[in-house]
């Protein structure tokens, strides 16, 4: 089913700041900053020879990000996202596995444009999974 990590989420209370310290610090490529209300979030991705580190940033006052920050307030690993080449075969066969998929469970349009489901974090370790179709 799993493919390649498409990206790993840190979730940041400022993305711009969070942005500057990985071009600055760590001498890394960031995009610009994509607005995406429909998931709650503002996203830049720094780009990797092997995969991308996905900054995020809560937006609008229901964001799923808001209770996660409050718990870690100076940011923290969120997720992890990976590929695969059928997401609605992935998620029939997880949810008759017993996991939660996330939502309606219909997949949304993610960030590369491409459709994207979230997997509950009880069921995979305390890890927030993101499935994104290639
Ligand atoms: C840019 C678009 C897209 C992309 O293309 O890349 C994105 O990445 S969008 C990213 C933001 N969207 C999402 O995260 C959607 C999926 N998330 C959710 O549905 C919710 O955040 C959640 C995971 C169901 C949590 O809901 P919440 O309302 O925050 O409930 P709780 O705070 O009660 O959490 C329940 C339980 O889960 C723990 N938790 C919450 N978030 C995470 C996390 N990211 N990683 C690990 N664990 C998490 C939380 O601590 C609670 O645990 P207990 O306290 O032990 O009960
Ligand atoms: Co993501």
């Amino acid at each position: 089913m799993l493919g390649r990590i498409n990206h790993i989420a840190i979730a940041v209370p400022d993305i711009a700041a969070a942005a500057a310290i990985y071009r600055e610090t760590l001498d890394a490529k960031v995009s610009e900053p994509q607005s995406l209300p429909e998931h709650g979030v503002t996203v830049v991705f720094v780009e990797l020879p092997n995969s991308k580190v996905e900054l995020v940033e809560p937006l609008g006052d229901a964001s799923p990000l808001l209770k996660f920050l409050a718990k870690h307030p100076t940011g923290g690993m969120h997720h992890i996202c990976y590929e695969v080449e059928d997401i609605l075969a992935a998620r029939n066969r997880l949810i008759a596995g017993g996991a939660r998929v996330l939502g309606d469970g219909e997949p949304m349009i993610g960030a590369h444009g491409k459709p994207v489901l979230f997997l509950h974090p009880k069921d995979f370790f305390g890890t927030l999974i993101e499935l994104e179709q290639v």
